[in-house]
């Protein structure tokens, strides 16, 4: 603790913490529609970073390129000093076992147990004796907070936060070196939305894992975040405006100088009501 340096969002992020993810220069179109352009980023090892923004701004898909899911159209993605657009596939496979993926439904095999649900990464990419994925599975399951008896059910046996821990449990077995979170709290009340908060929180302290968390939760993002990006849709922008519209500390969001910022994270819908209307008589 003595070499690190505690954040305003009490996030801890080591001061000489490497650059662990590069974008230069993304962009992507699909047919015709731009959906990123000129997208640089740099995220350092250790980092939680809450990516938010208005529906269909493009979160998901920046979260999917960063992952190698979605080839940019420009510019190029680097994870620990290595393009992955230089890589093999059998490379790009090889990187993909240092991520973990927490979908937004949590994405369980409805005819798995638990138990297999959690040891499917394990099973799949790593030779370890029964004993061994029986260990980890059970460490898994205490680490977000589900009893041992869990691992005997099976998905729909659970409600909607126990298969999110699920779902992070399964993420984590590999330890990976970056965690990718896509609405991690949506469809959750919010004492179980605060439940998974922490659940991500505590991921962090248990080891230096860098996390992305796509979300339209602001407390979420205020909370597990040490350093937020805000996009906006590209094709509401100046041609010379950046598509990201904040990047910084979850503490100076409301004192952003963009007035779309401290509107969205407010909850103020703005002039956007009357473009919207206007929208609609085109
Ligand atoms: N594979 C694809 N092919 C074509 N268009 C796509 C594809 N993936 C995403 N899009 C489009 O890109 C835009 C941005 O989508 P994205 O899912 O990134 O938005 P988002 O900001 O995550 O939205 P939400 O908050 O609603 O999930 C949308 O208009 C979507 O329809």
């Amino acid at each position: 603790m003595s070499t690190a340096m505690l954040e305003p969002d009490h996030q801890i992020v080591e001061p000489d913490a490497e650059e662990l993810i590069r974008c230069d220069n993304i962009g992507v179109t699909f047919e015709h529609q731009t959906i990123l352009q000129d997208i640089d980023v740099s995220i350092l090892r250790g980092q939680t970073i809450a990516v938010i923004g208005e529906s269909g701004c493009g979160k998901t898909v920046f979260m999917k390129t960063i992952v190698g899911l979605v080839a940019p159209t420009t510019g190029w993605v680097s994870f620990d000093g290595r393009r992955l657009s230089d890589m093999s596939l059998v490379e790009l496979t090889q990187t993909r076992k240092r991520f973990g993926f927490v979908f937004q439904n949590a994405a369980l095999f409805d005819s798995m147990s638990i138990f297999e649900n959690i040891a499917f990464p394990l099973r799949q990419n790593e030779t370890v004796s029964d004993g061994d994925v029986r260990d980890r599975v059970m460490q898994l399951l205490s680490e977000v907070g589900l009893p041992s008896e869990v691992a005997r059910k099976y998905p729909a046996e659970l409600s909607g936060g126990m298969r999110k821990r699920v779902g992070l449990a399964r993420a984590l077995i590999l330890r990976p070196e970056l965690v990718v979170y896509d609405e991690p709290t949506t469809g959750l009340d919010p004492i179980m939305s605060d439940v998974i908060n922490e659940l991500i929180l505590e991921t962090r302290r248990r080891y230096p894992v860098t996390s992305i968390v796509v979300t339209h939760d602001m407390h979420t993002a205020r909370k597990v975040a040490d350093r937020v990006l805000m996009f906006f849709p590209r094709n509401r922008l100046a041609p010379q405006e950046s598509q990201i519209l904040f990047d910084g500390s979850p503490s100076d969001l409301e004192h952003a100088e963009d007035r779309r910022v401290r509107q969205f994270v407010r909850g103020e819908a703005g002039e956007r009501l009357r473009e919207i209307s206007l929208e609609s008589e085109d």
